[in-house]
């Protein structure tokens, strides 16, 4: 499926041509995860910094991500506060992993939906410290206001919480943030995808990428799953260029009415 050369996706003046990211958890093995990124056709690929062993000195996650291939992208799951969040972070950039960082600040409340206020906290001073944030939230339109204002990347509502793999719990409420977001920065609509169809209903939507982890992972077959997932984001992107017809209350025949042999004048 071709997609015009020129869509593509840019985030803080750097673009990709895949709108597909994924995540590097859950796998059974790391072949298995190396595999299914190369099928997903992915160029972003986010590592939780609190799982990664930075130094390298044993065996790392890193070591299954050809760097020159894929985009790291931090993240800062397991970050329950404000402070938590800048210190990995920092740590990260130390290390030399990126500046840019997916910003997670999660309680431990078991809902795994990311805090507002302390998201809102962190993304001001990592942006103030140069970093490029793209902050995961919920669909919260005066939310993603918000950090859209603090001068973050992107903005990534969730589709449905993590792991749960229940789709779009609000097409509404996704729909209001691409369209106050509208060409400012890319919405990419993270976690809780769970099929293929959710991942093309969400660029059918307009969302400009997606970021999917558990789907694919915990597929019965997730390199044949990364797979499927690749080809329903193109299959969204496509047929969001395309433009889909209104949807109308009445039916309307297909075959043309008039016209037709034997027809009564
Ligand atoms: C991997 C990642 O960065 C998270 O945002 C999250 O794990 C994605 O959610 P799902 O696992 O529901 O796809």
């Amino acid at each position: 499926m071709n997609l015009p050369a020129d869509d593509q996706l840019t985030i803080a003046g750097r673009t990709f041509r895949s709108r597909l990211m994924v995540g590097t958890g859950k796998y059974d093995t790391f072949e298995q995860m190396r595999a299914a990124l190369d099928v997903s056709e992915a160029e972003i690929v986010t590592v939780a910094v609190r799982r990664v062993n930075l130094d390298q000195t044993e065996e790392s996650l890193l070591n299954y991500i050809d760097r020159t291939r894929y985009f790291i992208l931090p993240n800062t799951a397991g970050c329950q506060t404000a402070a938590e969040a800048v210190r990995t972070a920092r740590l990260a950039r130390a290390a030399g992993l990126s500046n840019w960082v997916k910003l997670e600040v999660i309680p431990s409340d078991g809902t795994l939906l990311p805090d507002p206020i302390e998201t809102l906290e962190a993304a001001k001073t990592l942006v103030e410290e140069g970093f490029i944030v793209l902050p995961y939230t919920t669909d919260d339109h005066l939310v993603a206001k918000r950090l859209l204002d603090i001068g973050c990347a992107t903005i990534m509502p969730y589709g449905s919480p993590i792991g749960t793999g229940r789709g779009l719990l609000s097409q509404d409420r996704l729909r209001r943030i691409i369209d106050l977001v509208a060409g400012r920065v890319p919405v990419v609509v993270d976690a809780g995808i769970g099929a293929p169809s959710d991942a093309a209903l969400a660029m059918e939507l307009g969302a400009d990428a997606v970021l999917i982890n558990t789907a694919i992972a915990r597929a019965k077959q997730p390199i044949d799953m990364a797979h499927a997932m690749k080809l329903a984001v193109l299959a969204g992107r496509a047929g969001y260029l395309a433009g889909r017809i209104e949807k109308s209350d009445n039916a309307q025949p297909s075959s043309p009415t008039t016209g037709l042999i034997g027809q009564r004048i």
